[in-house]
Formats: structure tokens, C-alpha cells, sequence
């Protein structure tokens, strides 16, 4: 049994130690936020992820995992804090990986190992992580091992994705690589591709940056049919019946703190970047054109009143993290409408989430911002009687519009619009 520090106890770094711990490894949790310790101590999940208070009951039933907030030495220590954008820099701001190796290098010893998960733009492992953990006196690779082994979970699905998914490891040698693929062994089931540090850390921003661009693809595909009086859903479905086409979904904008952040990792001191920032823009400014639709729809209404469904930044979970609700009401008040939110996931948000019922009396709009499945199965005939006006903008395909329709609604999609 190998002991594996893991530092960040967040919806990355908690779900990988539970699973080692739960494979045959004992785990140590550490996080410097005194509450998120506090929980798993008290054998409570900080956040709900399907699957994982299971493993959290069994790893400490089993003496296999404990929290705590400071470093202690192990085998192997694995850094899954976050890595947030810098706006104002518009650069990756390292500072909590360079804090988490700053906790670990006093702890360091010849032959242990440390892993990145966290985000990284190319050659960090290679430059900053090795310089910090060297203030242990140790050299790297000589003495120790380094290597990135990006996430690539989705939210909402971790658990299936983190053992299904195949995984890139990149160490900064040869036997850096392969140590750390043996101890990933240990729960998972995907293939593990081996490469170099700088690019594993290339190949995770990669990822989210195709998927970035082909959303804002999709985001002005969706814009030209509504110019052009086309169905752009049922375009993209057709368009992507041929075998190489994979057009993704247009929508109200990207959030999360993944695909709208990573992107400009690459973009930091990339000498030809043009079509990664453009697809950023394209896709930042989509609130604004949702905004646009609705004021068309509520255009004579006075002091109108707007319904939002959904703020979670994608259907199905609770997570608001960059979602581009939050710019959406912004804009919406700014422009003087009353906004109230429905949202049947999200539990914590800056604004008071309603019930169904007190969030739709006296609305003009209702506006779906989200794709939670709850809303494909929406009835309308239990609220619509108490709004004041039937009006409803899908920016995400959710809704039965024919089955809306019998209610009289005013019904627009994003990529669609109606020429009533
Ligand atoms: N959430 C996701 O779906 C995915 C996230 N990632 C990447 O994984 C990394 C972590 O992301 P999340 O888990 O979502 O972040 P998170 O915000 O959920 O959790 C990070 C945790 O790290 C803690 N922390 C900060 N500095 C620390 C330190 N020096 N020592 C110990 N703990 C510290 C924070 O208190 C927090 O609890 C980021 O680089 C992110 O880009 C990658 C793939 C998926
Ligand atoms: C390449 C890829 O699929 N990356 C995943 C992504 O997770 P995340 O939940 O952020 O991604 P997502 O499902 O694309 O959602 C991001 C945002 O984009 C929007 N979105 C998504 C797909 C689409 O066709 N249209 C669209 O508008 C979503 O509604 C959401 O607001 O980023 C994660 C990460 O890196 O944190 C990564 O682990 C996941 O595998």
C-alpha cells in the first residue's frame, strides 16, 4: 500500500483520492479551506457528485482515507487545486499550484512523486513546479519524479468518467511517466497514453479549446439562420448525419470553469492565436444576443417582468461556475426588467432561486437558460394561467414548442426564430 497525499479537496482532487483510497492506497486529503476539512471529517461530502459519499463512507470505515489541512510526507503527492484565469493579465494565475508545491516540498523525499491534475499551460511542470519543489534541496529528475496527468471528467458524470475515460500522463522522464502510470492502474479502467510533460499539458487545452471554438461555431451558425429564417437545430442535425461532421450545440454561452477558461492558456504568449480569441468572444457575447431576443419579444410591455429557468451553467447539475446566466441577468436588470429565477438543482446563488409557481406568477418571458432534463418534461398548463403574458425564448431545444403552442405561447429558439 503506497500513501498519496492529495492537495485541493475540490470536484477533482476529492473524487481521485477517494478512488485510490478505495484502491488499495491510503490517502491523505488535505485543503487549506478549514471547512471543506471539517466536512470530510465529519464524513460529509463538500459537494454532491453522484457515487462519491459511497466511497467516502467506505475509505473511512476502512482507515484508507483522513482529511486534514497541512502536508504530511507520502510516496506520492497529487495537486488538483484550481487554476484560474487572470483577467486582467489574461494569463493562466498559477498561484495555488505554486502554493500547493510550496506546501510540499518541505515534505519531499528522494524517490517520491508529484503529479499535477490541475490545468496547466505548456512547460509549467517543466519551469515553475520543478523550480518550487527544488527549494526541498532535491533535483528533479535526478531525485524525484514529476508528471501531469490532466483531468478530463466531465461534471455530472466524474465517477464513470474518471475510471472509464482514457487518461495522458506526461512526466518529465521516461520513468517519471511510468510511475505514475502504474499508480493510475490502480482504478483505471481507459486507456493510458504515454508522452512528455509539456505535452500532456498542451493536449488538455486542446481539448477544451476545440471545444470552445466549435461551440461559438455553432453560436454564429445560430445567428445566421435566425437572419436567414432557418431552423438551425434541425440543420445541425441533418449536417451532422454526414461522417465527418460534428457541429456542437449553440446556446446561451459557455460556462463552467473549464472551457471558458482554458482557451486563453494557449492564447498567453502565443505568437498566432486569432481564432481562439475570436471564438471566445463569440461566445462571451452571447447573453447579449439572448437579451436582444428577448427585448424583441417583450417589446410594449412596461415595466416588464422575466423568468429565468435554469442557472446552473449546463442541465442536470447544481454548479452556477461562470455560467453565462449571471451576465444574462445582469444585462436584463441593467436594462430595466424584474428578473426572478427558477432553477430546481441550484441550492446557493446570487440571487434568491424561486419556486416554480412564485417564480412564473405575473412574468411576461420566460426565458430557459439551461438544459436540465426537468425542463424537456415541463407541463405548462400547472403555471401558465398566472403569467401575464406568454412569451418563452429556448436558448437550449428543450422545450415540446407544439405541445407549448396549444397554450398559446410565443415561443422563439435560439437559432429559430418564430415569424409569427
Ligand atoms: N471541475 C472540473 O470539472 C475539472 C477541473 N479540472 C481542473 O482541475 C483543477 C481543480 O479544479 P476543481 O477541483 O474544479 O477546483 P475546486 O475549486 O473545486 O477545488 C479546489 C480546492 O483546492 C483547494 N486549495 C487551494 N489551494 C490549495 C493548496 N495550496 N493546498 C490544498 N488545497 C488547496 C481549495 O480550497 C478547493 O477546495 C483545476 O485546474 C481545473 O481546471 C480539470 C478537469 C475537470
Ligand atoms: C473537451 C471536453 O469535453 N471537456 C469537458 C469540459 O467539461 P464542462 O462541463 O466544462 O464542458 P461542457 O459540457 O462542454 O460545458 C461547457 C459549457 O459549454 C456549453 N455547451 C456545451 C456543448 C455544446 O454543444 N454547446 C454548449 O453551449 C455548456 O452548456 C456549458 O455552459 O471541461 C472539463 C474540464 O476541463 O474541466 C473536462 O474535464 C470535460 O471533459
Amino acid at each position: 500500500m503506497s500513501k498519496i497525499c492529495v492537495l485541493g479537496m475540490g470536484y477533482i482532487g476529492l473524487p481521485t483520492a477517494l478512488l485510490f483510497a478505495n484502491n488499495g492506497h491510503e490517502v491523505v486529503g488535505v485543503d487549506v479551506n478549514p471547512k471543506v476539512v471539517e466536512s470530510l471529517k465529519n464524513g460529509k461530502m463538500p459537494f454532491e457528485e453522484e457515487g462519491f459519499q459511497e466511497l467516502l463512507d467506505n475509505s473511512i470505515a476502512n482507515n484508507t482515507f483522513r482529511a486534514t489541512t497541512e502536508v504530511e510526507e507520502a510516496n506520492t503527492f497529487l495537486v488538483a487545486v484550481p487554476t484560474p484565469f487572470d483577467a486582467d493579465l489574461k494569463m493562466a494565475d498559477l498561484k495555488y499550484v505554486i502554493s500547493a508545491c510550496d506546501m510540499i516540498h518541505p515534505h519531499l523525499n528522494k524517490g517520491n512523486l508529484v503529479i499535477i491534475e490541475s490545468t496547466i499551460p505548456p512547460k509549467t511542470c517543466e519551469n515553475r513546479v520543478r523550480q518550487t519543489l527544488q527549494r526541498s534541496g532535491l533535483k528533479a529528475p535526478e531525485d524525484f519524479h514529476i508528471s501531469h496527468c490532466p483531468e478530463r471528467a466531465i461534471p455530472g458524470n466524474t465517477l464513470y468518467e474518471m475510471v472509464h475515460n482514457d487518461r495522458v500522463i506526461g512526466g518529465i522522464d521516461k520513468p517519471s511517466t511510468e510511475i505514475t502510470k502504474e499508480l493510475y492502474l490502480s482504478f483505471v479502467k481507459g486507456n493510458l497514453y504515454l508522452t512528455n510533460n509539456n505535452t500532456a499539458e498542451m493536449i488538455k487545452l486542446m481539448e477544451n479549446t476545440y471545444r470552445d471554438v466549435n461551440i461559438a461555431l455553432a453560436n454564429e451558425l445560430a445567428k445566421i439562420s435566425e437572419d436567414c429564417g432557418i431552423n438551425v437545430w434541425e440543420a445541425i442535425d441533418i449536417a451532422n448525419k454526414h461522417p465527418r461532421v460534428n457541429i456542437h450545440k449553440p446556446g446561451p454561452g459557455v460556462g463552467g470553469h473549464c472551457i471558458a477558461i482554458d482557451p486563453w492558456f494557449l492564447t498567453e504568449d502565443a505568437k498566432s492565436s486569432g481564432l481562439i480569441m475570436l471564438s471566445r468572444q463569440i461566445n462571451d457575447s452571447m447573453p447579449v444576443h439572448v437579451l436582444g431576443m428577448v427585448k424583441e419579444m417583450i417589446n410594449g410591455i412596461d415595466n416588464p417582468t422575466i423568468t429565468v429557468f435554469g442557472v446552473a451553467y449546463k442541465g442536470d447539475i447544481g454548479d452556477t461556475r461562470a455560467t453565462p446566466a449571471r451576465k444574462f441577468i445582469k444585462l436584463a436588470e441593467k436594462e430595466g426588467y424584474n428578473v426572478k429565477i427558477y432553477d430546481p438543482y441550484v441550492k446557493d446563488f446570487d440571487y434568491p432561486i424561486l419556486g416554480l409557481n412564485e417564480a412564473v406568477e405575473g412574468s411576461d418571458c420566460i426565458v430557459i437558460l439551461t438544459d436540465h432534463s426537468v425542463f424537456r418534461e415541463m407541463e405548462p398548463k400547472n403555471f401558465y394561467e398566472s403569467m401575464s403574458n406568454l412569451n418563452v425564448l429556448d436558448t437550449r431545444n428543450v422545450i415540446n414548442t407544439s405541445y407549448w403552442s396549444h397554450f398559446d405561447f410565443n415561443i422563439n429558439l435560439i437559432g429559430k426564430i418564430n415569424q409569427r
